[in-house]
């Protein structure tokens, strides 16, 4: 019996050594074939994606292109510019993979807003990486010349960090589901949403990059999704990551991750907040599973395979 599936795509799923849009579409490609299988099997799919690297690129295109006459974009529509371009570039592989396949379900990318708190103490304490990575000298360079953060990400170099707050809620969610239950495929919340505020009337954008896991969770969660997919680099977490005495985890539960969490086995800036997300969706749906796992694995998983599948208690 076909499930209903949110599927957040990471890093890998959405961009490879190629930044061009053309090497950005054939990873999109790519991608598609494999969420494709999931649909021929009846899952629906409502599909969410990251937008780190975009996002970060856009800011600098910002700041390079600046002048009276064309203005330097906020954040928040850069964000809004990235989930607009990725999921233009998605809809059209999904499609022609959809085409291939011979299946006729139509692919909508939906301009996503989410609710953010602006008391969130996220916004006087940045902490998500976005753009490329620089080694230390290039970093301290660009923090004395422009005030902004660098932190050192996960052991690949040092990246700028801005401000990433919690969603609260999902703006156009009644939309996704009701497109979802009439057969259609959605794009939804890319690049962790577009963060707003609520003021009279209705809302505001806000400077910051919500974390695509969390935002994906709170989906999952609003859609009443069997499973929430949060697809990385990785087939499985482990404890002990990189470590000879690696240990690599299948099923676990909400308090056994807890521990870990407590013992810093997961990176900040990486494998921490697909944790904490996966945590958030089965503890806001006991009966539903999050699974961590790369793009390639979620077949094989399908037919009997193994991934890191998050269960509550
Ligand atoms: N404990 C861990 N178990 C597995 N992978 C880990 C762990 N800690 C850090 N990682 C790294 O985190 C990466 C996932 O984070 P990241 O690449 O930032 O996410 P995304 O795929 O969303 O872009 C994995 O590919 C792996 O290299
Ligand atoms: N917005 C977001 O979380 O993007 P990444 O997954 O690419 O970091």
């Amino acid at each position: 019996m076909g499930k209903r599936i949110v599927i957040a795509l990471g890093g890998n799923a959405i961009l490879n050594d190629d930044p061009s849009p053309q090497g950005q579409i054939e990873a999109l490609r790519y991608t598609s074939k494999q969420l494709i299988e999931l649909i021929k099997q009846g899952h629906q799919l409502i599909i969410s994606h990251g937008n780190g690297p975009q996002v970060g690129n856009l800011l600098l295109q910002q700041a390079l292109a600046k002048s009276d006459k064309n203005p330097a974009l906020p954040l928040d529509t850069c964000v809004a510019m990235t989930q607009g371009s990725i999921g233009y570039w998605l809809q059209n592989t999904m499609n022609e993979a959809m085409v291939e396949a011979g299946l006729h379900h139509q692919v909508a990318s939906i301009v996503t807003q989410v609710v953010v708190d602006e008391n969130d103490k996220a916004f006087s304490n940045p902490t998500k990486p976005i753009g490329p990575f620089f080694t230390q000298e290039e970093a301290e360079k660009a923090a004395a010349e422009t005030g902004e953060i660098y932190v050192e990400d996960a052991g690949r170099g040092y990246r700028k960090v801005v401000p990433s707050p919690k969603p609260l809620t999902i703006v156009e969610y009644p939309i996704i589901k009701t497109l979802i239950e009439n057969g259609y495929v959605t794009i939804s919340a890319g690049g962790g949403g577009i963060p707003v505020k609520e003021v009279p009337h209705g809302y505001k954008g806000v400077e910051a990059v919500i974390d695509k896991d969390f935002a994906s969770a709170k989906l999952a969660n609003l859609v009443e999704a069997d499973y929430l997919f949060i697809l990385t680099g990785v087939d499985h977490v482990y404890v002990n990551y990189n470590q000879p005495n690696q240990e690599k985890l299948e099923a676990v539960t909400v308090d056994q991750l807890k521990k870990w969490i407590d013992e810093n086995q997961f990176a900040p800036g990486s494998m921490l907040p697909k944790v904490e997300a996966a945590i958030s969706f089965v503890e806001s749906r006991p009966e539903s599973k999050a699974i961590i796992t790369s793009l390639d694995n979620i077949n094989a998983l399908f037919a009997g395979g193994s991934a890191t599948v998050v269960l509550a208690g």
